[in-house]
């Protein structure tokens, strides 16, 4: 394996050529091949892929859990696994679910655990406060609902104040409020200078809490960099109209790019909603609808897979 590192490069997850194959009855699968991933330091970075990508299993690697079967990986510029007890105290993850007792308050469970890392009550009020559980912290673990012992697993890992926090699926069986409880968590860990890598399968909420995104397929990348970049070019306006060409012949003398969609016209353009009211209405033209177009990871994604999905490659579906 190489060994080179980049001294002072941003990133704060580096792998190059990661591959992981594992061989049972059926033959040899490959589970990762050939990952190059990059996160940057500082904000939420999304590690997106359908069901079986390959999600869990690079995380594995990267926190020592599974041995690579080539490749590199960095953790803060620094290999790993050769690394990982140096750089371990840096890193805080939520892989499984962790082991607390249903007879113990939260509070209790995380002195426990405060006291084997040599931490202190008032570490774990603030880790409870973090996470929103500070009024419920004397409640028993074991009445906590499924979102509440989700942010009481995060809540453990921050005891140690991690720069990089690793979170498997974090909203995995959760409900929506519970969801968006996780989701507003992430976002404000992320607010706060520490890194955060978030695994789903779930594109739409990734997409709402990502700055920049990793999207994996079978175990490949298959396209990385920020949401915003990715999801650029997508945007736009639907619009239903009953005079269909009249509003096309409109919309194209305002020097706006118009095709025709199945149900109306697809206005791929940044400029507001009601440049388009306008132009129509001023051209005796009323709208039935408008509504913006999807400039989602969802697209990209599809886009990404058109030519692949009739083959082994992830589907749309397989997201949802
Ligand atoms: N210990 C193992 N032995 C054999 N195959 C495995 C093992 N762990 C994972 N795999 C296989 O590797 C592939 C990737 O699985 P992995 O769990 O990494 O995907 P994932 O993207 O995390 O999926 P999910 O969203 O379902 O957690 C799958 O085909 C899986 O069956």
């Amino acid at each position: 394996m190489a060994t080179s590192t980049t001294p002072g490069s941003a990133t704060v997850i580096r792998t190059r050529g990661l591959r992981k194959e594992f061989s049972g009855r059926g033959g040899r699968r490959i589970a990762v091949q050939d990952l190059d991933l990059d996160v940057p330091v500082g904000g939420v970075h999304g590690f997106l892929g359908p069901n079986g990508s390959g999600k869990t299993t690079t995380i594995r690697m990267l926190l020592g859990l599974a041995a690579p079967t080539a490749g590199t990986m960095h953790l803060f510029d620094q290999e790993v696994p050769a690394s990982l007890p140096e750089v371990m105290d840096r890193v805080g993850a939520v892989v499984e679910s962790p082991k607390f007792s249903p007879t113990f308050t939260g509070r209790q469970n995380l002195r426990l655990l405060a006291g084997s890392v040599g931490k202190g009550r008032g570490d774990v009020d603030e880790a409870l406060a973090k996470v929103g559980l500070a009024e419920r912290g004397d409640d028993r673990f074991g009445g906590y609902s499924l979102g509440m012992k989700q942010r009481l697993a995060i809540a453990a890992t921050l005891l140690k104040r991690p720069q990089l926090l690793i979170l498997d699926e974090p909203t995995n069986g959760l409900d929506p409020a519970g969801i968006r409880e996780i989701r507003d968590l992430i976002k404000e860990l992320g607010a706060t200078g520490v890194t955060v890598l978030l695994s789903s399968h779930i594109l739409a909420e990734v997409q709402q809490v990502c700055d920049s995104v990793t999207i994996i397929g079978n175990g490949r990348l298959l396209a990385a960099g920020r949401v915003d970049e990715l999801v650029a070019g997508t945007g736009g306006h639907h619009v239903v109209v009953e005079d269909r060409d009249g509003a096309r012949r409109l919309l194209e003398a305002a020097e706006l790019a118009v095709s025709t969609t199945a149900d109306g016209l697809l206005v791929e353009t940044a400029r507001p909603a009601s440049d388009i009211t306008r132009v129509l209405a001023e051209g005796g033209i009323w709208l039935s609808q408008l509504s913006p177009a999807r400039a989602d990871l969802e697209s990209v994604f599809l886009e990404l897979t058109a030519d692949e999905r009739m083959g082994a490659m992830p589907r749309p579906e397989d997201f949802r």
